[in-house]
C-alpha cells in the first residue's frame, strides 16, 4: 500500500511528530482548481503542515474530504463559499496561497487575465487583510506582476501591510530553467538550481546562467525562449484546457516548504517577487531576486549580483517591461482597488 510517509520519509515525519510540532496552518484559496487540488495534496504530504484549510467558490469541501483520508497527521478542513467560511479558512493561517483565478487560453497573454483576476485577488486580499493580517501571502494568480501590487495596496488600505510577508510565487520559472538545463547538460536535475530574476511574464523572466555551473548557456537563444515562454509552451500543448497546473503545484508546495523550513533553519534562499528596494529609484516597486527567508518572511533581499553584458541587456528589457506594468498599475481600473 502506498504510504504517504514514503513521500517525505518516515524518519522525517516521525521527527516532526516526536517534537512538539508548532502549529502551521496553511490555507489555499482556489483549492479546487487545477493548481489548487494537486497543491493541496502536496501540502497534505508535508509533515511541517499541521492544519490545512481549503477554500474555493466551488468544490472546497469535496477536495478537503478526499485529501483528509491521506494518512498523514495534518488536519484538513474544507470551507463553504461564504464570507464566514472564508473568514474561518483564513483565521490563524501562517501561510495563505492564492491560486484562485482564471488561466490563459492559447493566444492570450497573462495580462489578458488582469480584469478578471484583479477583482478575485482584490476581494481575497481584503478578506486576508481582515482575517489573517500577519500571514505570509503567496500569490500564484496571474498576472503575478500586477496581482502582487494589488494585494499590497489592499493591505496598505487596511493598515496591515508588511512587505516582508508578501510573495509573488515565481518558483516555477526556477523549476523550469533548472530542468531544461539538466536536460541539455545531462546532469541530475537535483544538482541544478538556476537563479531567475525579474518578474513572471515573457521578457521579465530573466534566468542568470552565468551564475550557474553552466555559464556557457548564456546566449543559448532556444533555452532562453523556453524559460521565458515555458508557460506558453504548456498553454499551447493544453490547447484550451488551461495552463500549467501540476508543475505549478509542485513549485508552490516547494516555496511553502521553504518558508516553513526557514522558521527554524537559516540560509533558506528562494528567488521570489517581492516589494524590493533594488529598482525603486527606477519606479519599480516589485522585483524577483534571491531572497533569504526566515521566521519573519523576507529576511534579506539579495541584489542581482555579477552578470554578463548579455544578461544585463535582458535585465534592461525586463526593467522596461516592469516599469510599464507599474505605470499601468497607477491607472488601475477602479474595480481593481
Ligand atoms: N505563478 C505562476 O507561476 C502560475 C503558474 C500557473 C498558473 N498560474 C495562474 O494560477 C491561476 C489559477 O490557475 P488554474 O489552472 O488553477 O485555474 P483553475 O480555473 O483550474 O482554478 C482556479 C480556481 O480558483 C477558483 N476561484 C475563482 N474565484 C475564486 C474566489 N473568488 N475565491 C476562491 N476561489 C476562486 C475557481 O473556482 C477554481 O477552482 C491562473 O491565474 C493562472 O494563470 C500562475
Ligand atoms: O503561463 C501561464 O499562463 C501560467 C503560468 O504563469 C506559467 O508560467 O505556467
Amino acid at each position: 500500500m502506498f504510504a504517504a510517509s514514503r513521500v517525505f520519509g518516515a524518519a522525517q515525519r516521525r521527527a516532526f511528530s516526536a517534537s512538539a510540532r508548532d502549529l502551521s496552518k496553511v490555507t489555499v484559496l482556489g483549492a479546487a482548481g487545477g493548481i489548487g487540488q494537486p497543491l493541496s495534496l502536496l501540502l497534505k504530504l508535508n509533515p511541517r503542515v499541521t492544519d490545512l484549510a481549503l477554500y474555493d467558490i466551488r468544490g472546497g469541501p469535496g477536495v478537503a474530504a478526499d485529501i483528509s483520508h491521506i494518512n498523514t497527521a495534518s488536519k484538513v478542513t474544507g470551507y463553504e463559499p461564504t464570507p464566514s467560511g472564508l473568514d474561518a479558512a483564513l483565521k490563524g493561517a501562517e501561510i495563505v496561497l492564492i491560486p484562485a483565478g482564471v488561466p490563459r487560453k492559447p493566444g492570450m497573454t497573462r495580462d489578458d487575465l488582469f480584469n478578471t483576476n484583479a477583482s478575485i485577488v482584490r476581494d481575497l486580499a481584503k478578506a486576508a487583510a481582515k482575517s489573517a493580517p500577519d500571514a505570509n501571502i503567496l500569490v500564484i494568480s496571474n498576472p503575478v506582476n500586477s496581482t502582487v501590487p494589488i494585494v499590497a495596496e489592499i493591505f496598505k488600505a487596511a493598515g496591515v501591510y508588511n512587505p516582508k510577508r508578501l510573495f509573488g510565487v515565481t518558483t516555477l520559472d526556477v523549476v523550469r530553467a533548472s530542468r531544461f538545463v539538466s536536460e541539455i547538460k545531462k546532469t541530475d536535475p537535483a544538482d541544478e538550481n538556476i537563479v531567475v530574476v525579474g518578474g513572471h511574464s515573457g521578457v521579465t523572466i530573466v534566468p542568470l546562467f552565468s551564475q550557474s555551473s553552466h555559464p556557457d548557456l548564456v546566449g543559448d537563444a532556444n533555452l532562453l525562449k523556453r524559460v521565458q515562454f515555458g508557460g506558453d509552451e504548456v498553454v499551447q500543448a493544453k490547447d484550451g484546457a488551461g495552463s500549467a497546473t501540476l508543475s505549478m503545484a509542485m513549485a508552490g508546495a516547494r516555496f511553502a516548504e521553504s518558508l516553513l523550513k526557514a522558521k527554524t533553519q537559516s540560509g533558506v534562499v528562494e528567488p521570489t517577487f517581492v516589494d524590493s528596494p533594488l529598482y525603486k529609484d527606477q519606479g519599480i516597486d516589485f522585483f524577483a531576486s534571491k531572497v533569504e527567508l526566515g521566521p519573519n518572511g523576507v529576511e534579506k533581499i539579495m541584489d542581482v549580483g555579477k552578470i554578463t553584458s548579455e544578461e544585463q541587456k535582458l535585465l534592461d528589457a525586463c526593467l522596461a517591461d516592469l516599469k510599464k506594468a507599474s505605470c499601468s498599475e497607477d491607472s488601475l481600473p477602479e474595480h481593481a482597488h
